[in-house]
């Protein structure tokens, strides 16, 4: 039996627009093992989030997805998407809003209140819990959203840059917990990131996406001494070796997206 926690094969996505029909992934296969951390980097526009929607199952595209074998049909628990921007309801506290999914769940109440409890100390909002977004940082949010997906424990966990919009010391500090979490868990992980150190910090694999129509281009295993503190490893030789080989290969498809006909 494989171990392949998520499979996609032969996955292709065209979008119509004004001016006729985009391609913006390109027969896209990759396979994720169980409790793989693979990170997505490539240049602006060429079909990462795109990618990352269709395995969430929010867009539909030619080609199979498929999770623990099986195909999926849209959205499900099993996967726990991470936004860009958030996107937590300005209606709800932050207790609230951690506990979205699970109230619409049937969760007994003392199950979910220690649920909130222990993500709310997790994500260092002790106090803040019965505040609303409005009165947040813009890094409180995204810890928020991100005891939001994890409140659900899904088995996989979608991310799509979720530090971008993040100061660099917060950032730090999410990538840390994002770490420590996915190290107790061992969950399996897709991220998309423009950040080249965020990858290799964080990930087993690191697939590179072609200019569009997107299309894996390179990968690279990550294998550091995940022991190492943050401040050893990142000024390491073989951390640096592999940052500096990522960059290249990004920068490689950027000036190709460059020189790329528009259309
Ligand atoms: N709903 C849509 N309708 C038409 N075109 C779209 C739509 N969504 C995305 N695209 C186009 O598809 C291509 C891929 O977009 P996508 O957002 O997946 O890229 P990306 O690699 O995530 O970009 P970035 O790194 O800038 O966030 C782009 O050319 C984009 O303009």
């Amino acid at each position: 039996m494989s171990d392949a926690k998520i499979e996609i094969r032969g996955l292709s996505k065209s979008y119509s627009t004004g001016h006729g029909s985009l391609l913006a992934i390109d027969t896209v296969d990759l396979t994720l093992a169980e409790g793989e951390f693979v990170s997505i980097v490539g240049p602006s526009g060429c079909g990462k989030s795109t990618l990352l929607y269709v395995v969430g199952g929010f867009l539909s595209a030619d080609g199979d997805v498929l999770v623990d074998g099986t195909p999926i049909r849209g959205p499900g628990t099993d996967r726990g998407i991470v936004f860009q921007d958030y996107a937590l309801f300005p209606w709800l506290t932050v207790r609230r809003n951690i506990l979205f999914g699970l109230e619409r769940r049937d969760v007994p109440q003392a199950e979910r209140d220690a649920v909130a409890d222990r993500l709310i100390g997790v994500i260092g909002l002790k106090g803040f819990e019965h505040r609303y977004p409005r009165e947040l940082s813009g890094g409180m949010r995204q810890r928020v959203a991100i005891a939001r997906t994890m409140a659900c424990d899904p088995a996989v966990l979608l991310l799509d840059e979720p530090f971008g919009a993040l100061d660099a010391q917060t950032r730090e500090m999410m990538q840390d917990e994002l770490l420590r979490i996915w190290l107790d868990t061992r969950k399996t992980v897709l991220m998309i990131t423009h950040d080249v150190s965020e990858a290799v910090y964080l990930s087993n694999r690191i697939c590179i996406m072609s200019a569009r129509p997107g299309r894996i281009v390179e990968e690279f295993s990550v294998d550091l001494d995940r022991t190492l503190p943050r401040e050893e490893l990142v000024v390491s030789e073989p951390f640096n070796r592999l940052r500096n080989a990522v960059w290249l290969s990004v920068r490689r498809q950027a000036v190709a997206a460059a020189h790329a006909d528009p259309g």
